[in-house]
């Protein structure tokens, strides 16, 4: 099974999961979208939710999909989240913000009674931080001053960059109107404290570093859904 259909199954998985009368947050990225279009087509044949969206991108699917949505201010707790995630350990530790939804991610993930986390099989890592460069969400105003700070924690980031309406490469903007720096760990053994660390520097809105949040990890792999959690 290619990567394709394994995000495929392991989002469509996570759906099985969601009843009616559930408040439901909907994740960002290229495998949950698997899970909108499986939900769009539940609701059109009579699921009763209410989904809160972790992005601008997936407000807009959801929307196509007449996926009902709601607020954090109508619906303070959620019943079940589906996220997905770059990198994922053996003890349910997530980076997340590939997709630069990490902020808002992590906000839905906080009030949510249940997370579901949905990869393919290239995702799973031994150590957290070895496969993927962690984002973190800072404020434009003296940026370049925060990334110093950072970089004492992760010795080297990157402004993430996306291109623009004039072709050039851009500073990446987020939903929340903030940069994102992308720093390469060599690993990350203690992600708790990294987690802490960073967002205690001035400037720095959040990052990707999930702890102690996924309930449950679907895996897709070449021979089909494998469970952490
Ligand atoms: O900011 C984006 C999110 O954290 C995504 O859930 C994450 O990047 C995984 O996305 P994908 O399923 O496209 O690999």
């Amino acid at each position: 099974m290619n990567t394709e259909n394994q995000k495929k199954i392991a989002a469509e998985k996570a759906t099985e999961s969601i009843r009616s009368g559930m408040v439901v947050g909907l994740g960002t990225g290229s495998t949950v979208y698997y899970a909108l279009l499986k939900l769009g087509a539940m609701v059109r044949e009579g699921l009763d939710i209410v989904g809160i969206p972790t992005s601008a991108g997936t407000e807009k699917i959801a929307i196509a999909e007449q996926i009902p949505l709601a607020t954090l201010a109508t619906h303070p707790t959620l019943d079940l989240t589906i996220d997905g995630a770059d990198e994922v350990d053996k003890d349910l530790n997530l980076i997340k913000g590939g997709g630069a939804a990490l902020v808002r991610e992590k906000i839905i993930a906080n009030t949510s009674k249940k997370i579901l986390i949905v990869v393919d099989e290239s995702k799973v890592s031994r150590v957290l931080g070895t496969t993927f460069p962690l984002p973190v969400e800072i404020v434009r105003f003296g940026w370049e001053a925060t990334q110093t700070e950072v970089n004492r924690i992760c010795g080297e980031s990157t402004l993430r960059l996306a291109p623009a309406q004039d072709g050039n490469q851009h500073p990446l903007i987020t939903d929340n109107g903030n940069y994102i720096l992308d720093c390469h760990f060599d690993g990350i053994p203690a992600p708790k404290e990294i987690e802490l660390r960073l967002n205690n520097i001035p400037g720095v809105v959040e990052n990707g570093i999930f702890v102690n949040r996924a309930d449950k990890i679907i895996i897709g792999t070449s021979s089909g859904i494998r469970y952490m959690g």
